[in-house]
């Protein structure tokens, strides 16, 4: 059944993704060819009355070739100064390409760290509506030379999810290097293309191995978690090869179909639960855990059992409960140590003690999302190739 991804089709407002892959060659260079290609498709479409929100991997890779390194580097560092190469090059390209069609391009460069923050949030959804209105095409990437390894994403599919939902995008359409997902890792027998997607039950039994490339990050899993995150949130996802795009965005039955089978939440608690790793944790016990996650309530000092790490106020931080399993995910008031002097105790003591600014809650509820299901492990799922990465 594919009469859903007519929705696409219509989509009014449309982010589209591409992986490094797909706009590089493999000794370090942009392809020019390929970069045309895809933005003829995005301009015809924007010229077409809908809204275009372009996210861009690519920077890392196409700063190897001017730097004359021959691999994605190993270290955090190089990869920065790769990206801080590449990402000028890319978007002097782009602009050009847009400008072929008389379309104007602006440049969004995001951290998670920055969009979990209520203030920094509101001002990237601010600049991508002033964008869409004054009729640019907004290019985003991730803002690789201050995303330090703790706190970044590495693979562009999750920041996609993320920036549909930030700008209510009504479809997704991830464009890789490989037309679809499929049962297996397509480069080995007898793995079927998957055309439709329409609960978690469908995936089960689907291998998503890692990046293909030696440019791609984040494989098939960051895809899947990714247009988990967005139809999760009622967003149309299609995932298919670049030269696929005029016909996914056409709504023609390329590529693998996720059906949307959520409703919006807040974007900022999103961002919180999709984007951001826990600087630390904090152990909570059972009657917490019951106000927290069942009744939506603040985390007080007294159901605060122990805390690990080494974070400062307004951090993220993970709430786990006895069992070590992370039940939620919050943004915290105090620096980690000072709490083991607060936990345990009543906010009426440490206000009589301590004084009446320690009468406020460790985590509000407004800076805190309930991760369900429970992880037992941090968040983080991509884990950037380096020297030792495989090749094609
Ligand atoms: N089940 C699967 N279905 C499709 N592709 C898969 C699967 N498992 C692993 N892959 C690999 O994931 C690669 C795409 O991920 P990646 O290299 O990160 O792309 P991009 O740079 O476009 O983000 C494909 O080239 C493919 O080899
Ligand atoms: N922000 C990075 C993205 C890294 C990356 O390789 O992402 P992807 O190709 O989408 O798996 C860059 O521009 O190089």
């Amino acid at each position: 059944m594919e009469t859903l991804r007519s929705a696409v089709a219509d989509a009014r407002r449309i982010v589209v993704k591409v992986g490094s892959s797909s706009l590089t060659t493999p000794d370090g260079a942009i392809d020019e060819d390929r970069i045309d290609t895809l933005v003829d498709v995005l301009a015809t479409r924007r010229k077409a009355g809908s809204e275009v929100v372009f996210v861009s991997s690519g920077a890392i890779a196409a700063g190897l070739g001017p730097l004359g390194l021959s691999r994605r580097p190993r270290d955090l560092a190089t990869q920065q100064a790769a990206a801080s190469v590449g990402q000028g090059l890319l978007v002097a390209r782009y602009s050009a390409s847009f400008h072929r069609h008389g379309l104007g391009v602006g440049q969004v460069l995001l951290t998670a760290d920055d969009m979990m923050r209520r203030a920094h949030h509101g001002n990237a959804q601010r600049t991508l509506r002033a964008l869409l209105r004054l009729g640019v095409v907004p290019i985003v990437n991730e803002n690789d030379t201050v995303a330090t390894d703790e706190i970044r994403f590495g693979d562009n599919d999750r920041l996609a999810a993320l920036v549909a939902h930030l700008v209510q995008a009504d479809a997704l359409v991830l464009l890789s290097d490989v037309d679809a997902l499929y049962t297996g890792d397509p480069r080995l027998p007898g793995s079927l293309r998957i055309s439709d997607v329409r609960s978690p039950a469908d995936l089960a039994g689907v291998q998503t191995g890692a990046a293909g490339t030696k440019v791609g990050t984040g494989g098939m899993v960051t895809k899947v978690e990714a247009a988990r995150i967005a139809t999760g949130a009622g967003v149309h996802t299609v995932l298919t090869s670049a030269g696929a795009a005029e016909q996914a965005l056409a709504g023609e039955p390329v590529g693998t179909y996720f059906h949307p089978n959520g409703q919006r939440p807040p974007t900022r608690m999103l961002w919180l639960a999709h984007a951001t790793t826990g600087q630390g944790k904090i152990v909570i016990d059972d009657g917490a855990v019951q106000a927290v996650v069942h009744r939506r309530k603040s985390l007080l000092p007294a159901g605060v059992v122990g805390v690990k790490g080494d974070f400062a106020a307004g951090d993220p931080v993970d709430l786990c409960d006895s069992a070590g399993r992370t039940v939620a995910r919050g943004l915290v008031h105090y620096d980690a140590a000072e709490i083991p002097d607060l936990m345990g105790r009543s906010t009426r003591w440490l206000a009589r003690e301590l004084g009446p600014e320690y009468e406020r809650e460790i985590i509000h509820r407004d800076d805190l999302v309930i991760l369900d299901p429970p992880r037992s492990e941090t968040t983080r799922t991509a884990a950037a190739p380096d020297e030792t990465g495989d090749g094609r």
